[in-house]
């Protein structure tokens, strides 16, 4: 059944006009790689469809889903299957397949010998560029996904369709009638009793290795062997990385990869995924869920930006850390035990390779405190680092350039000295001006001073938090701040200047 919702009929029918132009060839059609899964809800997101649409954004392809069964389930374990009916299947199939055909169709969770039935009927009838099998049978934490009664279909039905399956050990044994897996040598001699059903390749996951030290898959084209072989991972957050792997490969031979290489890839791609993840909490059971998109860890660590952060806002000046005969770590932990709420390290003298060393080091200390981290002008060593954001003056890159680099978090502030570039900040996406030189001052040279009145027309033209810049001490800071205008947030000090007060 569908519904449309007409459009007042004031309003242009826009997607009308869109469609039209593209018709017409006027506007370029891009094709997005497409993979379509076809496998079973997992409540708790580790696995599952909601790990094949997260394995699938994270490697740059569309994810259509087919949900054949729907699960309650956590990092305790499976506390109940409701299995979608087969027609069901069977119409949400046809929804895809014949209208957005996909690159590639992955499966996971088939739960019933009908469906797996359904599913190959459809393939018959709409065929695709490779068909990725993960056999799914048994949740890690022991809970049947599918039964035995299914292995008769896929063996007669869907592996010979297969151009890869990706069975763990227990699935491999199931496979094969029981028999037991304990070495890569009895994986290898399993990987080519699978290959005899009918797949093109076999991948044979090792990740349930018994005394491994690494975690190897073994891999089978039918003429040649290979081993994928990374460190094992010591991590609870496992959960999903079966149906990762082989969404990742279903991802790759979408993107036009080869199948090694495909397998070679998802195979990089979840050991990095787990690394990321290894130390996250989520839930209270045993097995928990990776982090696909490898932000989970640093978006803990990072505070949102906060305008009162400019209080007290200190800048690292090279020249004068040199003539102190200090370091630039050391320099900024002396200003944040003065009180610094923000820090910029502003080094125009020093080597690339040294900049970064020291911003990951003062990042550490910046952590601890909860003190953001900014990098002056180079935008570069701001994402090496993984610092806070940066700041930007007029002539260096433009701020909507350096947004685009850094993504929508980081925090960007922009140097301004008139409404228009103030204006011009707001539109790029700056999070903070930074308005100046309202004294003179001799760490920059040519610098105008736009004085007290100038500080204010950008204050008062702009709806950005603002620190005020230059030539700020101990000495006029209660002019600067007696201004009195509300979006005058704070102070842009020298740091040693900050440092000076404290010794
Ligand atoms: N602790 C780990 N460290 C690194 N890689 C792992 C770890 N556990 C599993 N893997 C890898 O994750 C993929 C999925 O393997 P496995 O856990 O055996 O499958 P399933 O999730 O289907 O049971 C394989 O490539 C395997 O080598
Ligand atoms: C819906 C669904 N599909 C697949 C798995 C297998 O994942 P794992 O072996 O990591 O438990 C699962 N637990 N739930
Ligand atoms: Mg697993």
């Amino acid at each position: 059944m569908a519904y449309f919702y007409p459009l007042p009929s004031s309003l242009p029918n826009l997607r009308f006009l869109h469609l039209k132009a593209m018709q017409d060839d006027k506007v370029s059609k891009v094709r997005v790689p497409h993979v379509l899964t076809v496998a079973g809800s997992d409540s708790g997101a580790g696995a599952g469809i909601q790990a094949d649409l997260k394995a699938c954004a994270a490697r740059g392809v569309y994810c259509s889903t087919v949900i054949t069964a729907v699960t309650a389930q956590n990092t305790v374990g499976v506390q109940g299957v409701n299995i979608v009916p087969e027609d069901f299947v069977a119409e949400q199939l046809r929804s895809i397949l014949s209208d957005m055909p996909p690159n590639v169709v992955k499966t996971g969770m088939l739960p019933s010998t009908g469906i797996v039935k359904t599913l190959c009927q459809s393939l018959k009838e709409f065929p695709v560029q490779a068909l990725v099998v993960d056999p799914v049978m048994v949740s890690t934490s022991g809970h049947t996904l599918a039964g035995p009664s299914i292995l008769d279909s896929f063996r007669e039905e869907l592996l010979p369709m297969a151009d890869i399956v990706t069975p763990n050990l227990k699935e491999t044994s199931a496979l094969l009638g029981g028999v037991p897996l304990e070495t890569i040598s009895d994986m290898r001699s399993a990987a080519k009793a699978i290959h005899d059903i009918g797949p093109r390749n076999v991948l044979v996951k090792g990740g349930d290795l018994p005394a491994s030290l690494d975690a190897v898959d073994v891999f089978y084209d039918g003429n040649d062997f290979y081993e994928f072989r990374s460190s094992r991972i010591m991590t609870p957050n496992t959960h999903g990385t079966g149906c990762t792997l082989a969404t990742t490969v279903a991802a790759e031979l979408a993107k036009g990869s080869q199948m090694l290489s495909a397998v070679k890839v998802a195979k990089r791609y979840v050991e990095a995924a787990l690394s990321y993840s290894k130390n996250i909490v989520i839930g209270g059971g045993r097995q928990g869920p990776m982090d696909h998109l490898l932000k989970l860890k640093s978006n803990v660590q990072r505070r949102p930006f906060d305008p009162c952060d400019l209080f007290l806002y200190a800048v690292t000046d090279s020249r004068m850390n040199k003539k102190w005969g200090r370091s630039i770590v050391d320099a900024v932990k002396a200003a944040i035990e003065g009180g610094a709420s923000t820090i910029q390290l502003r080094e125009k003298e020093v080597e690339t390779s040294d900049f970064l060393e020291a911003a990951k080091a003062c990042l550490k200390i910046c952590r601890v405190h909860g003190v953001p981290l900014l990098i002056n002008d180079r935008i570069d060593v701001a994402l090496a680092s993984d610092a806070d954001g940066v700041h930007i003056g007029q002539s260096d890159m433009p701020a909507h350039f350096a947004r685009a680099l850094l993504g929508p978090e980081k925090i960007i502030g922009v140097s301004c000295k008139t409404p228009e570039q103030a204006q011009q900040a707001w539109i790029d996406g700056a999070d903070y001006i930074g308005s100046g030189g309202v004294y003179p001052t001799n760490t920059k040279e040519n610098n105008k001073t736009i004085g007290l009145d100038g500080l204010k027309t950008v204050c008062l033209s702009s709806k950005l938090p603002v620190v005020a810049i230059g030539g700020i001490g101990m000495s006029n800071a209660q002019a600067v701040m007696e201004l009195g205008v509300p979006n005058l947030k704070g102070l842009l000090l020298c740091l040693l200047c900050l440092i000076g007060n404290v010794y």
